[in-house]
């Protein structure tokens, strides 16, 4: 097992320019490390060339600017480097990725917030239209922007006894087209319709009848299973599955990238608006509460 290190990711807090290539040294080992300790874990076996990422920024792999931007890097070095395979997993017990970071949304820097978005953006549209085999190794609760980021792989193994889903209006917000389109190409229009306007969580039994997961192993078994899934992957020639990845998804994609700045300019008018900004306290206090009885 080879791993990829990839140093000095520097995440400017200065706007608009988001952060510094990142120098790629090829050795043995090479790990991707963000200036937030190091969040993001990416691991490449140079002989099959599959990637494993493992998300870790605790408590709840939340996903604000700076991770977005990490993640987005990675996904784009893996590209980059020809990289096959790719097993999205979280390295936080019990938690695959808590959705979009909250705090990115309440009170917001009108700036900051755009450049938000585009980075969710970027996420999206590199690991949604990546020409590599993707797999999510779901060990853990997948709300809202984690069930987005499981969705854009090809393959999804979970854990029993989380929860996943889009779970929006709960919030008072509303997934936008491109959560709705990556969820429609994944259970249909019916099943996402009737769990984008419920907010609905789906624990892992209910997402497996509806099959917003394909498969429900063990959870020291998630993995392993993610690995021997990607073989089947990997022994198709090459070409022939990303050109029939790129007939399924290609419309969905350039969708998203012919309205990005409408998209922007749609989540941040809504973003400040005075009801959604009292929905996401009430939400952010009754998380808090939550969390405080837990301690
Ligand atoms: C007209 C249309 C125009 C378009 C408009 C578009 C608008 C669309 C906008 C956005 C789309 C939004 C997507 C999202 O992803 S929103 C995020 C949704 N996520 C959630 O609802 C998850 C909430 N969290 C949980 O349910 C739980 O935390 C958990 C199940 C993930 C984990 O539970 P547990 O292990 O018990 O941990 P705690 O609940 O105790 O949490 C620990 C700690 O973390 C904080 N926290 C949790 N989730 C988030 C989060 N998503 N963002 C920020 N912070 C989070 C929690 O508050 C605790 O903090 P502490 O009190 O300080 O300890």
């Amino acid at each position: 097992m080879a791993t990829l290190w990839t140093r000095g990711i520097q995440v400017c807090r200065a706007l608009p320019r988001l952060c510094t290539a990142p120098s790629v040294q090829r050795r043995t080992s090479v790990r991707l490390m963000s200036t937030e300790k190091d969040n993001l874990l990416v691991d490449v076996d140079s002989k099959t060339g599959v990637a494993t990422m493992q998300m870790n920024r605790p408590p709840v792999n939340s996903l604000n600017l700076e991770f977005l931007t990490s993640i987005s890097i990675a996904l784009e070095k893996l590209e980059n480097e020809k990289c096959r395979g790719l097993i999205l997993t979280s390295d936080v017990p019990k938690i695959f990725c808590a959705g979009l970071d909250i705090l990115e949304m309440y009170q917001p820097d009108v700036e900051r917030l755009q450049v938000f978005w585009r980075s969710l953006q970027d996420v999206w549209l590199r690991l949604y239209g990546s020409k590599m085999a993707t797999i999510a190794a779901i060990n853990g609760h997948s709300p809202a922007g984690g069930c987005l980021l499981a969705t854009c792989c090809d393959y999804r193994i979970m854990a029993p006894n989380y929860t996943i889903g889009l779970n929006e209006t709960q919030l008072g917000i509303v997934a936008p087209f491109w959560f709705r389109d990556t969820m429609c190409g994944v259970i249909g229009h019916r099943e996402t319709e009737h769990a984008l306007t419920l907010g609905i969580m789906y624990s892992t039994e209910e997402a497996l009848n509806i099959k917003l997961v394909d498969k429900v192993v063990p959870q020291d078994k998630v993995i392993p299973a993610a690995q021997e899934k990607m073989k089947q992957y990997l022994k198709i020639p090459e070409v022939a599955r990303q050109l029939s990845k790129d007939l399924m998804r290609r419309e969905t994609v350039e969708k998203l990238r012919l309205r990005r700045e409408d998209d922007v300019a749609a989540f941040k008018n809504f973003a400040v608006r005075e009801s959604v900004q009292k929905s996401l306290g009430m939400y952010l206090e009754m998380l808090k509460k939550k969390s405080q009885q837990k301690k």
